[in-house]
């Protein structure tokens, strides 16, 4: 393939990627409104730790495990920002 099919192909995978990312946000909203309510903290950092390890174990490659982890502290970080309360966007 030419780099245009190989660009046409990332694109397609992105559309994919961003609506299973607003699935997961929509998921991780509703956990925060559950949490709001019974006073329970954001932040999870065992939680968090079981993520890093389902991702690293399904990981089929080519990223590393470590790849693979940073990824996901940066979207968990961004899930984070979408439950707190104060933040409008957490109600879409
Ligand atoms: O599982 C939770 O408790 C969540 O709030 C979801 C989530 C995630 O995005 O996976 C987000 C924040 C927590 O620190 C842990 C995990």
């Amino acid at each position: 393939m030419e780099i245009a099919d190989w660009r046409k192909k990332i694109d397609q995978l992105d559309e994919q990627i961003v609506l299973l990312l607003s699935e997961r946000a929509a998921a991780a909203v509703a956990i925060g409104q559950l949490k709001q309510k019974s006073a329970s903290p954001i932040y999870e950092p065992q939680r968090e730790q079981i993520v890093f390890d389902h991702v690293r174990k399904v990981n089929p490659g080519p990223l590393t495990g470590a790849q693979i982890q940073d990824l996901y502290e940066r979207i968990m970080d961004v899930m984070r920002s979408l439950q707190r309360p104060a933040n409008p966007d957490a109600k879409a």
